[in-house]
């Protein structure tokens, strides 16, 4: 008998194509709202990105599931505990995304340390001898504080050493790499520049308040390629607003989509990207690619890529 699988979003064009040519599966889409209960009562997997839903109301409605995937790393739209109860696989590509959005963090991080968006709106505007007022400083020999030290976060990391920073991080517990693990606090306290790597979950929203803001350098720059909610957004634009914090560079907003008025958007001091750090050519295929190879593995009983299944790892 066919697998049912329901995409709430669309997917790579390889990553569809290997559901098509599966001979023992049945696609089914949401694109344009929910199928049918009979539909639903039927499906085995349901695959979606960054937008869909898997919340407790379509897991009601997929009595029969036992995959819950995301094409990429972000559970945040995933009810993971609901599943969980429900014996529901929660499934995400570890890794796949990693290097894109490491060169994402760097690149924001130079953008603000090296002054690099004021430097080149001045040649465009013509504003030539804006040269002499200019300033700026190096990344090296600065330190780095990388909040969540997984796939994403050891890849900056790695770079960051390359480019010469003392790196510092704070886990849950310290791992075995070659960098110094700190307590939140003094990473807050000692770091020139940080970059937020961590899950968005009940335990790591809002972690950037304005405690935590109180604790940083005034020249301290924070980049945030994970996701908007881990900082506190008033906290945030008052830092900036104060000369608490001298920048800050994000992948993601703190609301998504952004209102036209959006006090942090239109920050002089920040700089931020549409969540568009995933979106190259090789990853985008490469994170779609991966889950649904996951999915199509676990239907068939088959072992999927280790680490993949989310609510069966410590975190
Ligand atoms: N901007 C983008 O397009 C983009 C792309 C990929 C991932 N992300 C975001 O980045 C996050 C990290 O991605 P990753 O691939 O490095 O994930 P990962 O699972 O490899 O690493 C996350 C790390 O955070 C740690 N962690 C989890 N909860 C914690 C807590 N409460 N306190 C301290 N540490 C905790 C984990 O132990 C792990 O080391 C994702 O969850 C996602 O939200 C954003
Ligand atoms: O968590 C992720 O993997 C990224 O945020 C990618 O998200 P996207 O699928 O919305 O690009």
């Amino acid at each position: 008998m066919k697998k049912n699988i329901l995409l709430l979003e669309t997917i790579a064009e390889e990553a569809n194509q290997l559901l098509i040519e599966a001979e023992d599966i049945e696609v089914y889409t949401a694109f344009a709202g929910l199928p049918p209960a009979e539909v639903l009562s039927k499906i085995d997997a349901v695959i979606t990105r960054g937008l869909g839903q898997v919340n407790q109301q379509l897991l009601d409605a997929c009595p029969n599931l036992q995959v819950a995937a995301r094409c990429g790393v972000g559970l945040d739209n995933v009810a993971v505990n609901e599943a969980s109860l429900r014996k529901v696989k929660v499934v995400n590509a570890p890794g796949s995304n990693a290097s894109t959005v490491a060169e994402h963090a760097i690149a924001l991080m130079l953008m603000l340390q090296r002054n690099l968006y004021q430097a080149l709106n001045d040649v465009k505007s013509g504003n030539w001898a804006a040269r002499s007022t200019f300033k700026s400083d190096e990344v090296g020999e600065k330190t780095l504080g990388i909040l969540g030290l997984g796939n994403i976060g050891l890849k900056v990391a790695k770079i960051a050493e390359a480019l010469g920073m003392n790196v510092i991080y704070w886990a849950k517990s310290p791992k075995d790499v070659p960098y110094q693990h700190v307590s939140k606090e003094e990473l807050l306290a000692t770091a020139d520049i940080i970059s937020i790597h961590l899950p968005l979950n009940a335990e790591t929203e809002n972690l950037i308040n304005t405690e935590a803001l109180a604790l940083v350098k005034p020249s301290c720059l924070i980049i945030n390629t994970a996701r908007g909610q881990i900082v506190n957004k008033a906290a945030l634009v008052d830092a900036l607003n104060t000369g608490r914090l001298a920048g800050y560079g994000a992948d993601v907003p703190t609301s998504p989509p952004p209102a036209a008025d959006d006090a942090l958007i239109a920050h002089p001091k920040a700089l931020i990207t549409a969540h568009v750090s995933s979106l190259t050519a090789t990853t985008y295929k490469n994170m779609c690619v991966s889950t649904v190879n996951n999915v199509l593995a676990i239907l068939r009983g088959q072992a999927p890529q280790p680490g993949c299944i989310f609510n069966l790892k410590d975190l």
